[in-house]
Order: C-alpha cells, then sequence, then structure tokens
C-alpha cells in the first residue's frame, strides 16, 4: 500500500496575505518603489506564515499543507514555468530561460506577460469556473514549445521541508483552459498538445522530488464541467494518459489529484486505472458518492486514499459538522479498510478571507456562525480526528456546532414572516413589462433621444478626494452634513462635464459607493460586511464581499437622493444605478439555507421599491447593472435552464414594475456573453451595454443571429487600459455595430464604469467618443437622404 495520505488536510489557502501584504508589495515592485529581492522576501516570509500558522491549526502530517503560493495567478505560473509563452512574449521568455525563478528578472518578466506592456497585449484574463477569481489564459499554438525553465514551488519545498505538498493545475485543465495562439490553423485545439507538455511536467515533478515533496497535488477541475467543445470520451480517455504517463518514474512523489467544484465520478473511475495515490472529490458542490460508486471503489481504489472535500472553499458558513461526520463514517464502512479516507475542503480556501476572528466588529451570534480558512482548516481536522479516533474523540465540537447552527436557524433576522409572504404573493404578472413597442413609443416620447444616443456606464473617476472623504466619514472624522456636501459637489462637477462633453443620457457617477454591490449591502438589511474580509480576485486586486445572512429588506431609499439630485441639476436625462440581484449574490457569501431562487426574489423585490421611488423622484432611465450573470452558470449544462429561470427571473421581478415610459438599463461585462445572448435577450431590459471592444465587437454576430430587437450598447472604449482611443478607432468600432444591427437599436458607450480611470483620459476619450457618435449621424443621416 501507498503511504496514506493525510487524514485532515485543505487544498488550498489564500494567498494574499491576511493584511494583504502580497497586494502591497507587487504594487510597490510595480511602481518602482521597492526591488524584486524584498518582492520575494515578502513571498518567502508568507509561505512561511501560512506554514506554520496551518501546523499550529493541526496539518503537521508530510504533505498536508498545501505549497500553492502564487505571484500572480496559478495558471500564469505554469505558462512561465515552461516557457510557453505566446509569440509577443519571446524576449520574456528568453528571460525566464536564463534567470533563476523568483530572480528580481524573472519577476519583471512574468509580471510583463500579466500586465501586457505598450502595444503587447496580457495574456487574456478570465473568470475560473464558477468563481470570481480570474486566471490567466494561456495561448498555446501548434509551434508553442513546452521545455521547464524552473519554478518558485522548487525553492519553496526544499525550504519549507516535507510538511508542504506542492500544488501544480493538472494538464488536462491548462490545456482545456487555453486557448488557441493566434495564427494557429483552424480548428487546431491546444488539447492536442498533451503528450508534449506531459514532458515540462515530468521534468517539474523531478525537481520537486528532488527538493524534498513527498506528495504533489493536480487540481483537475475542468473534469467536472461538461462545457468543453472536446467529447467526454476523448477528456476522460486523455486524462487516463496523463497521470499513466506522469506515473511512470518509479521514484516519484506521490500524487493527489483533485476534482474540485462539483462532481465527476467517472473521472474518479477513470483515475483509478491509473497509478495515482490518492484522489480528492468535491462532496459541497458536487455531492456524496452513492453506496453503490463507494462499493465500486472500495476494489478500485484498494491500497488508497479518497480525499473527501466535506467542507467548502466556497462559503463562509460553519459546516454542518454532525451531517459530515454522518457521511464521512459512511464512506469509510462503504470503502472498507482497504481504501484511506481523508477530510478536506472541496476548493481551494483562495476564494475566502483568511480569519473571522479578526471580524471583532461584526455581531457576536453573527460571527459564530461563520468560518473563514483558519475556520475551517479547524473543520477539517476535527473531522479527521473523529474519523481515526471515533465520535466519542470529538463529541464535544460537534455539540458546539450544532448549538452554533441552531442558534442561526433561530435568529428572527433568518425568518422574516414578512418578507416570505412578500415573495410568496409574487406573481408571474409581476415579472413582465407591457410589450416592447408600446414602451418603445413611451420612451421616445419621453425622452427624445437623437440616433446613436450617448452615454456611460455609471461611474466616473474615484479620485483620491472621493476617497478621503468616504473613508474620513466612515470613521466619523467628517460629519453626515459634510460628506452629503462633498459627494454633492462631485455629482454637480460629474453633470457639468457631461454636459460640456455632449452626452446625452447622463449618471450620477457613483462617487458614493466603494464597491457595487457593497454598497447596497451597507443600506439593505439581511446583510453584514467585514473589514479584514479580503479575497484576491486577480493578481493584486482584492474584493470584500458582502454576507447575506438573512431575509432581505430595504429599511429605506438607497439611491433616491444621489440620483434624484443629478436629474434636478440638468435637463439632460439622468441614468439612475442600482445593481441586480444576480450580481448582488455573486460577489457576497450568500446563505445557503434557503434556495438562491428566493434569495434571488427577495433582493428583486427591494430593488424594485427602489426603482419605483426612483420614477417618483423624476429619474426616467435606470440601470440594472448584470454583470455577474455569466459567472454564476453552472458548470453542468443540464443544470442550467433552472439557473437562468431563477436568475431572469429576479432581475424581471427588479424591473417588472417599472412604467412603459421609464427606460431599463442593464449592462454586463467581464465575460464571453455569446454564450448567454438568450439569457441577455429573457431580461427584456429595453437598452443592453456589453463590453466588446477588447473583443472588436465579436459578440455583434452572436447578438444579430439571435435576432434581438431591443436597443444594444456594444462597448467601443476598452476601459481597462489607459489609452485614449482616436475619433477614427471608436467610429470603426459604431461602424461595424451599424452594420451588424439595425443602426435604430445601437447606443455608443464605454465597456463598462469610469472608476479605475483618470479624468484627463475619461474627457478626452469621451469626446471622442460623442464626436464619433456626431459623426454616424451625420453620414446616416446623409446616405438615406
Ligand atoms: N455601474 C457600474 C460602474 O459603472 C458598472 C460596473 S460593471 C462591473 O462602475
Ligand atoms: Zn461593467
Amino acid at each position: 500500500m501507498s503511504t496514506p495520505f493525510p487524514t485532515a488536510s485543505i487544498l488550498g489557502y489564500p494567498r494574499i496575505g491576511g493584511d494583504r501584504e502580497l497586494k502591497f508589495a507587487l504594487e510597490k515592485f510595480w511602481s518602482h518603489k521597492a526591488s524584486g529581492e524584498e518582492l520575494a522576501a515578502t513571498a518567502q516570509g508568507l509561505r512561511e506564515t501560512r506554514t506554520r500558522r496551518l501546523s499550529s491549526l493541526g496539518l503537521t502530517k508530510p504533505g498536508s499543507i498545501p505549497e500553492d503560493f502564487s505571484y500572480y495567478d496559478q495558471v500564469l505560473d505554469l505558462v512561465c514555468a515552461f516557457g510557453a509563452t505566446p509569440e509577443r512574449f519571446a524576449p520574456e521568455r528568453e528571460v525566464l530561460a536564463q534567470s533563476e525563478p523568483e530572480s528580481p528578472e524573472a519577476l519583471a518578466a512574468q509580471f510583463t506577460i500579466a500586465r501586457g506592456e505598450g502595444d503587447r497585449a496580457a495574456l487574456g484574463l478570465t473568470k475560473w469556473f464558477d468563481s470570481n477569481y480570474h486566471y490567466l489564459v494561456p495561448e498555446i499554438g501548434p509551434d508553442t514549445v513546452f521545455e521547464y525553465l524552473g519554478a518558485p514551488r522548487v525553492a519553496a519545498a526544499k525550504t519549507l521541508g516535507e510538511a508542504v505538498r506542492p500544488v501544480l493545475v493538472g494538464p488536462i485543465t491548462f490545456l482545456l483552459l487555453s486557448r488557441a495562439a493566434e495564427g494557429a490553423p483552424e480548428g487546431f485545439r491546444p488539447f492536442d498538445r498533451l503528450d508534449d507538455v506531459l514532458p515540462a511536467y515530468l521534468a517539474l515533478v523531478d525537481e520537486l522530488k528532488a527538493a524534498g515533496a513527498q506528495w504533489v497535488e493536480f487540481d483537475e477541475p475542468a473534469l467536472v464541467s461538461d462545457r468543453w467543445s472536446i467529447p467526454r470520451e476523448e477528456i476522460l480517455a486523455a486524462l487516463r494518459h496523463a497521470y499513466t504517463t506522469l506515473s511512470k518514474e518509479a521514484e516519484r512523489p506521490q500524487y493527489l489529484v483533485a476534482l474540485s467544484y462539483g462532481h465527476a465520478a467517472d473521472a474518479v473511475d477513470v483515475l483509478a486505472e491509473t497509478p495515482v495515490e490518492a484522489i480528492h472529490i468535491d462532496t459541497v458542490r458536487g455531492r456524496w458518492p452513492e453506496d453503490e460508486e463507494l462499493s465500486r471503489w472500495s476494489e478500485s481504489l484498494r491500497g488508497r486514499s479518497l480525499v473527501i472535500g466535506a467542507i467548502s472553499g466556497r462559503n463562509i458558513w460553519r459546516a454542518d459538522l454532525g451531517e459530515a461526520f454522518e457521511q464521512l463514517t459512511r464512506v469509510q464502512r462503504r470503502l472498507g479498510e482497504g481504501v484511506h479516507v481523508s477530510v478536506s475542503t472541496s476548493t481551494s480556501l483562495q476564494h475566502v478571507p483568511h480569519d473571522v476572528e479578526r471580524e471583532t466588529q461584526l455581531d457576536p451570534e453573527i460571527r459564530s456562525w461563520l468560518a473563514f480558512a483558519d475556520q475551517k482548516v479547524t473543520e477539517s481536522v476535527t473531522l479527521a480526528r473523529g474519523l481515526s479516533e471515533g465520535k466519542e474523540a470529538i463529541a464535544r465540537e460537534l455539540s458546539d456546532n450544532a448549538a452554533v447552527l441552531e442558534s442561526r436557524r433561530r435568529h428572527p433576522g433568518v425568518h422574516r414572516e414578512d418578507i416570505r409572504e412578500k415573495t410568496a404573493a409574487v406573481t408571474d404578472e409581476d415579472r413582465h413589462r407591457a410589450p416592447y413597442p408600446e414602451r418603445l413609443a413611451a420612451q421616445e416620447k419621453a425622452l427624445g433621444l437623437p440616433p446613436l444616443p450617448t452615454t456611460t456606464i455609471g461611474s466616473f473617476p474615484q479620485t483620491s478626494e472621493i476617497r478621503q472623504a468616504r473613508a474620513a466619514h466612515r470613521r466619523g472624522e467628517l460629519s453626515t452634513e459634510d460628506y452629503v456636501a462633498a459627494m454633492k459637489s462631485e455629482i454637480e462637477h460629474v453633470i457639468r462635464a457631461q454636459e460640456e462633453i455632449g452626452l446625452d443620457v447622463l449618471v450620477h457617477g457613483e462617487a458614493e459607493r466603494n464597491d457595487m454591490v457593497q454598497y447596497f449591502a451597507e443600506h439593505f438589511e439581511g446583510f453584514v460586511t467585514t473589514v479584514h474580509g479580503w479575497v484576491q480576485s486577480y493578481g493584486s486586486r482584492c474584493t470584500r464581499p458582502s454576507i447575506l445572512w438573512g431575509d432581505v429588506s430595504r429599511p429605506e431609499p438607497v439611491t433616491v437622493e444621489w440620483s434624484g439630485y443629478a436629474a434636478s441639476l440638468t435637463d439632460h436625462a439622468v441614468k439612475g444605478m442600482l445593481t441586480g440581484p444576480v450580481t448582488i449574490m455573486a460577489w457576497s457569501f450568500v446563505r445557503e439555507d434557503i434556495p438562491w431562487s428566493e434569495v434571488g426574489d427577495q433582493l428583486g423585490l427591494v430593488l424594485r421599491d427602489e426603482i419605483r421611488d426612483l420614477e417618483n423622484a423624476g429619474v426616467g432611465v435606470i440601470q440594472v447593472d448584470e454583470p455577474a450573470i455569466r459567472e454564476l452558470l453552472p458548470l453542468r449544462s443540464t443544470e442550467e435552464d433552472e439557473y437562468l429561470r431563477w436568475s431572469v427571473g429576479s432581475f424581471r421581478l427588479a424591473t417588472g414594475g417599472a412604467k412603459s415610459e421609464t427606460s431599463i438599463h442593464t449592462h454586463l461585462c467581464y465575460s464571453d456573453f455569446a454564450t448567454v445572448v438568450d439569457a441577455i435577450d429573457r431580461l427584456d431590459a429595453d437598452v443592453t451595454s456589453v463590453e466588446a471592444s477588447r473583443s472588436k465587437m465579436a459578440v455583434l454576430p452572436a447578438i444579430a443571429a439571435h435576432g434581438f430587437d431591443r436597443q444594444i450598447g456594444p462597448g467601443v472604449w476598452d476601459i481597462h487600459s489607459p489609452r485614449v482611443p482616436s475619433v477614427e478607432e471608436i467610429s470603426g468600432l459604431i461602424s461595424r455595430a451599424t452594420d451588424a444591427l439595425d443602426p435604430r437599436q445601437v447606443w455608443v458607450n464605454p465597456d463598462c464604469g469610469l472608476k479605475t480611470r483618470g479624468w484627463e483620459e475619461t474627457t478626452a476619450t469621451l469626446r471622442n467618443l460623442v464626436e464619433a457618435a456626431h459623426e454616424a449621424r451625420q453620414a446616416s443621416s446623409t446616405s438615406s437622404k
């Protein structure tokens, strides 16, 4: 028998540091305020702190501590380790080949690939499965050379010793997440390069072995999704081939292959045919194995370990330890003596903050319901102890846990009869507005907009004065009166600037919002927010998700004061700005004790009230942002219909009460929306803006093919870059849109909000945008004469 996998473990740990040390170190290095040596020293410090912390929490067995530190992203790490860089980064590849991993030059080269430079675009950035983390998309072509060039994991494994288990994205997932490099022939699939990438993996594993690693983890979440264009049988055959090949060396570390983010029982069966020593399954987003599967695995996994991801890596609720322990003992009993059962998390804990104990401002009762990464480690260790020593050994922990869950169930805010009655009374009618032609006529009359109307997506530059005013107000150093005055003067400034630039539909600029979700969470009941609860989004970027724990209500109007004030300043139409139910949920930690469809409707109802109040304050255009609607799309296509039913339904509940003359906009960004065009259509918004400029309007054919009959604003300005696009460039994008769609449908707007941009580039670009729109109007009116 192989050495059993440690009975207690976790798949991965937050990498950014409890006080976001990595973020600040990266940003200092990028702005030349710290050297590469200093950055590398911070990284090593973070690895050591993590290792000490996890071992003090009870992860003491060899291989029980994940070594998953990354300077930027775990997928980029492999691109660099294998030198699998696109052509445009040939100079950086050269540097990576010549220098030591973690040397200042190698770090700088890695960041150039991650962030781009001049006209060399960065690797693409896309959401990691159905999470809010972004990875860098490898670009693999037929000629990409895979050659092991060195990796930071190796030195880390050497200095940290046998306690750590280096973590790598597995080869199947790596290739499935890659896109075909520019210039690759039609039909080329990165997936077909498996045999070329495996030797690079083997070379890396060899070095990890030499560095003393006893276990190596390969993450293969791609196996739980069925959203690949490659047939399942082919993927499973590749999985079998990959791990058979990787297991060939006689002298190698033992392997854990992790199937996180969902379930993939067929992949367990395939891995069982290979020599890998441990297989992880996710029983949280996936499911607990059935008896019949367990009896099969009791044979096929004999002498090896099944690692049960019973603690959620995705949310922050304390686990139901009693229930998990029952299931674990069933699994153990069914598998029999021959298979070792271990406990772990469902995914890496990179999706949750470090330590809930630091949230001392939280109501202690609510805090007692929560588990951040460190508390989850303890849960894993507790369950593992129960497995090895028997239920008695963890009797106290089980009863404490039961008491906490009971306190949550009984809390009056968790179940509010008044709110339940309202959601129960929702009818299908409530999700329907008047037919679009009727609305269009009423809106044309009310707004009188020119063809190709111009607008922005909501936020304007968040200057340091704005941030300081918000912070001073929060700390009580700026009175509410002065704060409101400061925000109102900012609103006036933004309105005047837009009038002067000549935009058609104006916005108030969102200066009062720290974040488009947290702002609403702070104003609705049923949420709490954290102080230290940062989670890495990508690179140095972090978000602080709010916690949606109870039934949701709106004690008073949230945005009316600001949008109403903006509307009072101008004769132009002003667009009110709300965040939609699905996005609020996607970017918060959401309760799981009631169905998400119910949570969505609770949010829909409070937003519906907000829309009514905006209308009454004279705001006739209202945008409900849903940038995250694509992100929550289930990884299994069979679950898609149900998801779209409730997510679209909650948006329509929010907007379904709006008057016909109120123009409802929505906005989507961040991902490939071609796959959800049907859902966009079903939102029934009057106007939809989508991010499009970076992809050169790639979304248009899908929209045109769908027969979308309402208005659409494909973005013409990539707001992720400080570049100022010229009038010609914007005109080019506008004509693509007017060629693909009926010009009467087209709006002209940026890809997304402008909060990360400076005023100078904002004014310059918006002037160009307005000019390009005017030229296009001119051209079409002369051509139609
Ligand atoms: N209204 C928001 C803004 O302009 C939309 C952002 S979508 C990520 O910032
Ligand atoms: Zn956006």
